[in-house]
């Protein structure tokens, strides 16, 4: 008898149950809709503000990984894994984020004591001047390193599809927005907002971590940030305006810190923007990478020295080794923080040996140091013999010379961009190390060549007269790294041998010019009207 009513008490449940998932499913689409619908914009194109990005960009985005760095082995980016550093990528964001825009939109002490004198600024007003204001050649969507998906991209590459890239490009940490501004003519646009905040990140940003970094002859460490950002550190070991021993050979010379940092900066201020943007920063030795490094070649170096101070010295082929200790004061020890260039495995570069390199010997000479003619034999040889490279070869050279760098052995491109790219400026920590002697020999590629392309020299042109004086824009340029707060970056002595050294360029150029009538490449045939007739070569 018990039957029909268990039934009706069943029936009854059942219903209940449904009604209850009803309700919870309409509860969860509606807390969906608020909380987890992301923004549509995935594919967002970034908006650029300089006139020579102005076309509508997307990026792949390849990128995601580029925080992954050294640790993986090259080209193992399998779509798993792209997927899984894309998303941790998105969760760290989240939080983070925001921060670090917020942050990085305060100008530092010396950014706002520039300000002040406005208006009395030969930087600005170099900066303002044509030829720091040329329109590049148009970019096309292979002319970027990385490209996010744009929606032409979404229906038709495979090789993205499993990306997961939804948020607002503005959202991006500073480093991933510097790796996406990469383009074939230039590492970053100066006048891209983004540049400030990326120094400033690398400035002041919590140390996760510090290991040592492979490759090269002297110690560095490869230093990670929240949001998967890295900087290349390179530490100061000895006081900055220590002169190079003149008995000591270029290639036993020590690395500096503060010439990485002024290297950057000159680089900008010839117009190439070849070198990534590197600050300065005063670190705790113990805090920052006695207790955050995971790397025994680092920690077990690390002793307190007969005054008390804290160093290390880590491990490597020179000057790794108790005699040449890195010392904090007690704590305290000025470094030098590169950007840190997009992984290999996403943008793999290719390293050129230099045709004038140095003989790296105490006895023997190189071929170029040897045959006058050698440069004609350089010209003939790809991919010299082709497009720009020899004239960003002689740039490149003009710039060691300038800071007396005698050792670019190598200089490196990115692979996507074949021949016709600029040359990456890397490694200048043995630059700025004599200023009461100059090198003539870091200038034979121009010397040997006789040639120089002509937006170069027009600038080196307007950095010898007096309203812009290369000295003057640059102890302006430095004073805007936060380590310039407690001393000069470069001595007087250096800014001065920056202006002699520029005239010696110019006078290289002119006795080229004497003898031949092809000295210059004109690569500003169209702009003619732009820079008048003020500047004739
Ligand atoms: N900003 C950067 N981002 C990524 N990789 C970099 C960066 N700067 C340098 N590297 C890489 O690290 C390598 C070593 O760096 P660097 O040349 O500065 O060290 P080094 O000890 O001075 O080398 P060497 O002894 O060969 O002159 C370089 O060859 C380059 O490929
Ligand atoms: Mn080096």
């Amino acid at each position: 008898n018990r039957g029909p009513s268990t039934r009706s008490i069943y029936l009854g449940l059942a219903c209940l149950s449904l009604a209850l998932h009803l309700l919870l499913a309409v509860f969860c689409l509606s807390v969906l809709q608020t909380t987890c619908v992301l923004p549509t914009s995935s594919s967002s194109s970034i908006p650029r503000t300089d006139s020579r990005h102005n076309e509508s960009v997307s990026h792949t985005a390849s990128s995601s990984t580029a925080s992954s760095s050294d640790k993986l082995p090259e080209r193992t980016q399998n779509k798993e894994h792209r997927r899984l550093t894309a998303n941790t990528l998105h969760h760290e964001a989240d939080d983070t984020l925001r921060e670090v825009t917020e942050k990085a939109k305060e100008p530092t002490g010396a950014a706002k004591t520039i300000q002040k004198v406005k208006g009395e600024s030969k930087l600005e007003a170099l900066f303002e001047h044509p030829l720091y204001n040329l329109p590049g050649p148009e970019l096309q969507p292979d002319d970027w390193l990385l490209r996010l998906k744009n929606d032409e991209d979404i229906k038709d590459a495979e090789s993205y599809d499993d990306m997961d890239w939804t948020s607002d490009v503005e959202t991006y940490p500073p480093w991933l927005r510097f790796h996406l501004g990469i383009s074939r003519w230039e590492l970053y646009n100066r006048k891209d907002p983004n540049l400030a905040q990326l120094t400033h990140y690398l400035a002041t940003q919590r140390i996760l971590g510090a290991v040592q970094k492979t490759g090269g002859t002297q110690l560095k460490l490869l230093i990670s940030f929240p949001n998967h950002g890295q900087a290349l550190l390179k530490p100061m070991k000895q006081s900055r305006d220590t002169e190079t021993d003149v008995n000591l050979f270029y290639f036993s010379d020590f690395e500096r810190h503060n010439a990485e940092i002024s290297a950057f900066h000159l680089d900008r201020l010839l117009g190439f923007n070849r070198i990534p943007p590197v600050v300065g920063r005063l670190m705790n030795v113990t805090a920052d990478i006695r207790e955050k490094t995971t790397d025994h070649k680092v920690s077990r170096t690390f002793f307190t020295s007969p005054a008390g101070n804290v160093c290390f010295y880590g491990q490597c082929e020179y000057y790794c080794s108790t005699e040449h200790p890195v010392c904090g004061r007690p704590h305290l020890l000025e470094v030098s923080l590169a950007a840190i260039l997009p992984d290999l495995s996403l943008a793999p570069r290719r390293s050129w040996r230099s045709p004038w390199r140095r003989s790296y010997s105490r006895t023997k000479l190189a071929q170029w140091e040897k045959n006058p003619n050698y440069c004609d034999s350089v010209k003939q040889t790809p991919p010299y013999s082709q497009g720009t490279r020899l004239v960003d070869l002689i740039d490149m050279a003009v710039l060691d010379f300038l800071m007396s760098n005698m050792d670019r052995h190598h200089y490196e491109t990115f692979e996507k961009f074949g021949n016709e790219t600029f040359l990456l400026h890397l490694d200048n920590g043995r630059a700025f190390g004599r200023h009461s002697q100059d090198e003539p020999s870091i200038l034979a590629p121009l010397q040997q060549c006789c040639r120089i392309r002509r937006s170069t020299l027009l600038r080196l042109r307007l950095l010898a007269l007096p309203d812009f004086r290369l000295s003057d824009v640059m102890r302006e340029s430095l004073a805007q790294d936060p380590l310039a707060d407690a001393a000069p970056l470069l001595s007087e002595a250096h800014l001065s041998a920056l202006d002699r050294r520029l005239a010696a360029v110019l006078q290289v150029v002119h006795t080229c010019q004497e003898k031949h009538t092809d000295v210059i490449h004109d690569d500003l045939d169209r702009y003619d009207q732009d820079i008048g007739g003020k500047f004739n070569s």
